[in-house]
């Protein structure tokens, strides 16, 4: 195949990112058609992007004969609809999460699929694609160390869009620790407990933020994640995994760490105690942390759709696994208590 046509819909801030990188870094590909919700949107961006045009219809654009590949950066309400359409034109896709917004609707799009006997659909989970969680998944897979018993998570938003309520702070954001315990641990989630510790009074009022996550899995491993989007401070994302041989932590924002003399303090007695200080810079938001693990999510799948396997990574057994949990969750944050995780089994539907 020559360079992949793709069509980018929604060209908010994933959709636009994305459109720059595959612009500017990714080989193989090319952005042809763009398309938003607000046309003047699409059109200021095309106007930028030499041979690309704009097609006000989503589902026209998908079905476009010059378009062999469509990225859906839309909001989640909006992904069901399209990727049916992607699916009927046999369009290979990268929807970006959430795959639906409820479980009905991602159990629907996987039988769909496996009904057409050929994958097509990617979910944007891009941390699968970070080098540290690669680096991560490899020692655990290694055996480095030994069983592992129990995760600890971080994640952490400066803000979050007006229209987040609760249950979004358990599907959009957590979500992603969702991904990352059945990435890292090859097993289902099987319950969910949402914890709500006191809110920040900095956070819009209603909204429960923080909250703590735990996941019990298949094997009896723990994951526990601290979920908290208005932390005003700036984006964290880490994980802990805790085996019977060691341990390992990542996202620490280590690319860059100093140490070095406090300007405020003087050296006291005889010169051989001076405190120092120490830091770097963290990450403002996910497109600088995950901007290399967006690149890379993004060549891998282009290659893979040239290679006709039109999915390297998440596909929609994965989407529709995140949002059994995720509605679990949402359960658990009503009840307080530990939620089952109600899923089909994956060999009940041939082709999943
Ligand atoms: N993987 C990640 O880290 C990550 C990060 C942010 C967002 N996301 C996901 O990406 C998607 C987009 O999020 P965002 O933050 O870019 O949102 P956004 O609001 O910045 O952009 C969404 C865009 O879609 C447009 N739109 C709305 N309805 C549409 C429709 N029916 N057809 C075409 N365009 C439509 C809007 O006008 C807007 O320009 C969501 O699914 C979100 O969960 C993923
Ligand atoms: O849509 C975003 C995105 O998925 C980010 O990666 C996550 O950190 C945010 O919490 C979420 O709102």
């Amino acid at each position: 195949m020559t360079e992949l046509r793709i069509a980018v819909l929604g060209v908010g801030m994933m959709g636009a990112d994305h459109v720059a990188r595959i612009t500017e870094r990714t080989k193989g590909a090319v952005v042809t058609v763009l398309n938003d919700y607000f046309p003047e949107k699409a059109e200021a961006l095309a106007a930028t992007i030499p041979g690309s045009r704009v097609i006000n219809d989503p589902l026209d654009a998908i079905a476009d004969p010059e378009v062999d590949a469509v990225i859906l950066a839309t909001p989640g309400p909006t992904h069901e609809k399209q990727l049916l359409a992607c699916l009927e034109h046999n369009k290979p896709v990268m929807c970006e999460k959430p795959l639906t917004t409820d479980v009905a609707t991602s159990l629907e799009i996987v039988k769909r699929e496996a009904e057409l006997g050929r994958k097509l659909i990617q979910v944007g989970f891009m941390r699968r694609f970070d080098r540290e969680y690669e680096q991560l998944k490899g020692f655990i897979d290694d055996g480095v160390f030994g069983q592992i018993l129990v995760a600890h998570c971080v994640h952490r938003n400066p803000a979050v869009p007006p229209s987040f309520d609760s249950s979004m702070i358990v599907k959009d954001s957590l979500v992603h620790e969702v991904d990352v315990t059945r990435f890292l641990f090859d097993e289902e989630i099987t319950t969910v407990q949402i914890i709500k510790p006191s809110a920040n009074p900095g956070a819009p009022e209603g909204l429960q933020d923080p909250q703590i996550a735990l996941f019990t899995t298949e094997s009896g491993r723990h994951v526990d994640t601290e979920v908290f989007v208005t932390t005003g401070v700036a984006y964290e994302v880490r994980t802990e995994v805790v085996g019977e041989l060691g341990s390992a932590f990542i996202g620490l924002d280590q690319g860059l760490v100093r140490k070095h003399r406090n300007p405020a303090q003087q050296a006291s007695g005889d010169g051989r105690k001076v405190a120092g200080i120490w830091g770097g810079d963290i990450t403002p938001s996910f497109v600088e942390r995950f901007g290399d693990a967006y690149d890379n999510e993004i060549q891998r799948w282009v290659n893979a759709v040239r290679r006709g396997d039109n999915v390297d990574g998440p596909g929609a057994w994965d989407g529709y696994a995140a949002a059994a949990v995720c509605a679990a969750g949402v359960k658990s944050l009503e009840s307080g208590k530990a939620e089952t995780v109600d899923m089909v089994s994956r060999s009940s539907i041939p082709g999943a």
